[in-house]
């Protein structure tokens, strides 16, 4: 067992050498304990030459979730730029290193499926953010059991009808799917509601959002700029919902480089003419913007067809036809709306555990389970086939609940 946890109460040591006691502490490496601590909870799992730590209380005395961490050859503390959303703190966490490259995290007393969470270090996220951001970076993803529903990437020319697609989707499916909002610098057009289709914003706060690694990806699409937040894939997804995102062919293409595991569609038209004639029609665009958009549209329709790009093409002639392809490639039935997921039984995370690991296994002890108890106290946490991961979800964790103490020492012994 390399992780470990141990407690800090005092402020983090920013930018200056960490003092010898509580070096002695990280050094040491006792085994993860059983009790728990409200206040300035902390772990702190050494990867390499450092040592994250994670958690600890803010100023006021307020739990926090934050990460610092601690080069052991040049006895410096830094905070990284943390992505994704982090966990909520509550009553401290667990810490087991996974695959040298990310941080599990079962946060005490709370849901499993609420309380799972990966802290990402040098994943191929990870390390890619590191290099454009020039900055040391760590990624939070919740982690989702068993095998959640993958994002849906929606491409094609303006004027496709990708939007009209898209709505009729969220109409007859409500519970299942939520749009991904993306950030736009284009001018609001008359029906379109700030914060609903897009978040319309200026240049140069996007810019620095961009620069900031806020995005997932970002593009510049007929003279503006435009990009899916991190935070807009994460709402949909905290909503419980089947993200859809709307975005160009390079967007596309960054979201296929990235780990957000998705299905990638691309719309094509039936003919150039009938893009022109519906993008007019439409009449929301200049007849400047519409010159534009129909010249980008070619280039577009070549790359959607790229190898490996797109893992479908549907034709948009008749809007019904369409639509009814579109479902089916989603393997949506025709009525029901497809939200209703086999459900798994969500235990409580016990407030109190020891955590033993072999290779990715791992087994929450929670200590003997009274005969009878409706809840077990014990689980094994399967890590062994995880997907996806940072900006996102990490999906795929199983978790088997251990009813009996028998089992579970059964278990402490096999691990
Ligand atoms: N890369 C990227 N493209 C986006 C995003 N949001 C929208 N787009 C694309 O930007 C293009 C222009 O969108 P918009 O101005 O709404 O015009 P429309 O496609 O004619 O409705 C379309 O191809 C969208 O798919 C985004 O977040 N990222
Ligand atoms: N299959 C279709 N046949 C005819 N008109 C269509 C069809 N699909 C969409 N439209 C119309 O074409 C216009 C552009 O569609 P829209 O959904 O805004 O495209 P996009 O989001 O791809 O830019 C809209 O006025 C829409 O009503």
């Amino acid at each position: 067992m390399v992780e470990n946890r141990f407690e800090e109460k005092g402020h983090p040591f920013m930018g200056e050498e960490a003092p010898e006691n509580l070096l002695e502490g990280l050094d040491k490496f006792s085994p993860l304990q059983s009790d728990s601590e409200s206040q300035g909870y902390q772990t702190a799992t050494t990867i390499g030459d450092k040592i994250y730590v994670i958690g600890g209380s803010d100023d006021g005395a307020k739990l926090s979730m934050n990460v610092k961490v601690f080069n052991k050859l040049t006895r410096i503390w830094s905070i990284p730029t943390v992505l994704g959303t982090k966990p909520v703190p509550s009553k401290g966490h667990s810490a087991v290193l996974l695959n040298n490259d990310r941080i599990l995290i079962l946060m005490r007393d709370s849901p499993l499926n609420d309380g799972t969470w990966f802290l990402e270090v040098s994943t191929p996220f990870v390390k890619e953010k590191n290099k454009i951001l020039g900055t040391e970076v760590v990624a939070w993803s919740k982690g989702v059991r068993g095998d959640g529903p993958k994002p849906i990437v929606i491409s094609g020319p303006s004027g496709v009808g990708k939007g009209t697609l898209i709505s009729k989707l969220m109409k007859e499916f409500p519970s299942t799917f939520g749009f991904s909002v993306s950030h736009t610098t284009r001018a609001p057009r008359e029906k379109e509601v700030d914060g609903v289709h897009y978040h319309f914003t200026e240049r140069s706060k996007m810019e620095k959002e961009i620069k900031d690694g806020k995005f997932l990806e970002s593009a510049s699409v007929h003279g503006n700029l435009y990009g899916t937040s991190i935070e807009a894939v994460e709402a949909v997804t905290d909503a419980g919902k089947r993200c859809i995102l709307d975005i160009d062919v390079q967007g596309a293409r960054s979201v296929r480089a990235s780990s957000l595991e998705a299905i990638f569609i691309f719309i094509c038209p039936p003919s150039l003419e009938e893009l022109e004639k519906r993008l007019r029609e439409r009449g929301t665009e200049t007849e400047e913007q519409v010159q534009k958009r129909l010249r980008n549209a070619k280039a577009e329709l070549d790359q959607g067809k790229s190898p490996g790009l797109f893992d479908h093409i549907l034709v948009n002639d008749d809007l019904e036809t369409c639509y009814k392809n579109l479902k089916q490639t989603l393997g949506l039935d025709e009525t029901a709306d497809a939200s209703h997921q086999p459900s798994m039984k969500n235990y409580q995370i016990p407030l109190c555990h020891s955590i033993s690991k072999k290779d990715k296994k791992i087994l929450i002890h929670g200590g003997s389970n009274e005969l009878g108890a409706a809840t077990p106290t014990s689980f094994l946490l399967d890590a062994s086939s995880l997907k996806g991961g940072a900006p996102g979800r990490t999906r795929g964790p199983k978790i088997y609940a251990i009813d009996s103490l028998i089992d579970s020492l059964n278990w402490i012994e096999q691990l």
